[in-house]
């Protein structure tokens, strides 16, 4: 009897040794199998570095069972794509921003290129050997075909011609002189011009939450990828939310932008998704992972499209159930004149806009309407947009802006 137990023990002993080996050769194959499915094209089994149980950097890693535990509430609305954490590059090496002081001056490098630019042409009219009633009207034009507007284009020159008449001035260089102070007066170098990106004050462990508004093309997700290299440039943490469901590509373009400087995007990727679960969501892992910013990219809207207006009010208002918009920037494109103004008007009375990015600069020399636009909200320009390249985004600075143009 007792040799039958020994054998019936000894016989379950080898069933669960086999058994336990069984399973973790099985999950040992599972592992191998994710770790090489998660491998990048061109990386072979030793490659980037690993020992050979550890993904390599960007690989999907599986959860550790002893990570914390999601609640119900942490969970994204089901349409939602929340970024891969962490927030590594996954395709080439991550770029390194270009420092942002100085960017304007490239603004004077392509005006001087320019046989149109407002400067050239006001400067070639006053220093005439005789300046006449006919001359200061030519003045006058000049400054209307650079898109300046009525308003300040006469009282520019009113006050020029009071100057130069009082001063008996002739000397073209104190001429130059004059210029340059009324154009930088009616710039308004007295406006600020701060991009508001601190984590607000009144709302303690949130981020500061951009929103880029403005009509299609004119170059918001581009402006956001820009402002997102600015700020990770000035060391901030930047989480970026791809509001444009209206086009599942924008959120491509933008997460794109992201992923170049290693920054995360919240996105949806079906396409009509609500924007304003996107925004919410974006603010919500912005807070979670204790981000800086948060840039909300919309959708280009028609201004005579009151539905899709309201909707933009309402990405505005949930975004506000949660912390303060900081920022509303609404980006016009510079070459579009006074069409630009009128958009810039009706986005106005949906959101509180508080600063203008005036893109494609580059793409012309009516410098004017960066006056105009001021002076038709009463907001500042805060950034331009002087081309295509990842790093061609400036800060506004109303002296710098001036000397571009009398370059
Ligand atoms: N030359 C120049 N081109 C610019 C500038 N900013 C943006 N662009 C270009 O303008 C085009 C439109 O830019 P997007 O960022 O896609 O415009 P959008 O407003 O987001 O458009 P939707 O996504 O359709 O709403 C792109 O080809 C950009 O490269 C700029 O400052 N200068």
């Amino acid at each position: 009897m007792e040799t039958l137990d020994l054998i019936i023990g000894a016989v379950v002993l080898v069933g669960l040794l086999t058994a336990g080996l069984a399973v973790g050769l099985v999950r040992r194959g599972r592992d191998t199998a994710r770790r090489t499915l998660g491998r990048r094209p061109g990386q072979d089994a030793g490659g980037s570095g690993d020992d050979g149980h550890l993904p390599g950097v960007g690989d999907d890693a599986e959860v550790p069972r002893d990570s914390a535990t999601r609640t119900i509430d942490t969970l994204p609305a089901p349409d939602l794509e929340l970024p891969e954490e962490p927030a590594e590059p996954t395709g080439p090496a991550r770029e390194r921003p270009e420092p942002v002081a100085g960017r304007l001056v490239r603004l004077r490098e392509r005006l001087a290129r320019s046989n149109t630019a407002l400067g050239r042409g006001l400067l070639a009219l006053l220093s005439r050997d005789t300046i006449d009633e006919a001359t200061w009207e030519e003045v006058e034009d000049t400054l209307l075909l650079a898109d300046l507007g009525v308003g300040p284009a006469t009282e520019l020159v009113d006050r020029l011609r009071l100057r130069v008449r009082t001063l008996g001035e002739r000397d073209p260089q104190r001429v130059r002189a004059l210029l340059r102070e009324e154009l930088l007066a009616v710039v308004d170098p007295s406006m600020d011009r701060t991009l508001n990106t601190s984590r607000p004050a009144d709302s303690p462990g949130h981020p500061a939450v951009v929103m880029v508004v403005g009509v299609n093309g004119t170059g918001k997700t581009t402006t956001v990828g820009k402002l997102a290299r600015v700020l990770v440039a000035e060391n901030k943490d930047v989480v970026l939310g791809a509001a444009d469901t209206f086009r599942a590509a924008a959120a491509d373009q933008l997460a794109t932008w992201g992923e170049r400087v290693g920054v995360p995007t919240v996105r949806s990727d079906r396409e009509g998704a609500d924007p304003a679960s996107v925004a919410f969501e974006a603010v919500k892992v912005g807070t979670e992972s204790e981000a800086d910013v948060v840039l909300v990219d919309t959708a280009g809207r028609l201004q005579n499209k009151a539905g899709l207006m309201d909707e933009l009010g309402k990405v505005k208002r949930v975004i506000e159930r949660t912390t303060p918009v900081s920022e509303v920037l609404l980006v016009l494109d510079a070459t579009t004149g006074q069409n630009g103004l009128k958009q810039a008007a009706v986005f106005s009375q949906v959101v509180d806009v508080t600063g203008i990015v005036l893109t494609k600069l580059d793409g012309t020399a009516k410098g004017g309407i960066v006056v105009a636009v001021q002076r038709e909200l009463g907001v500042p320009v805060k950034l331009v947009g002087l081309g295509e390249g990842p790093d061609d985004l400036a800060p506004f600075d109303a002296e710098a802006f001036v000397d571009a143009i009398l370059a």
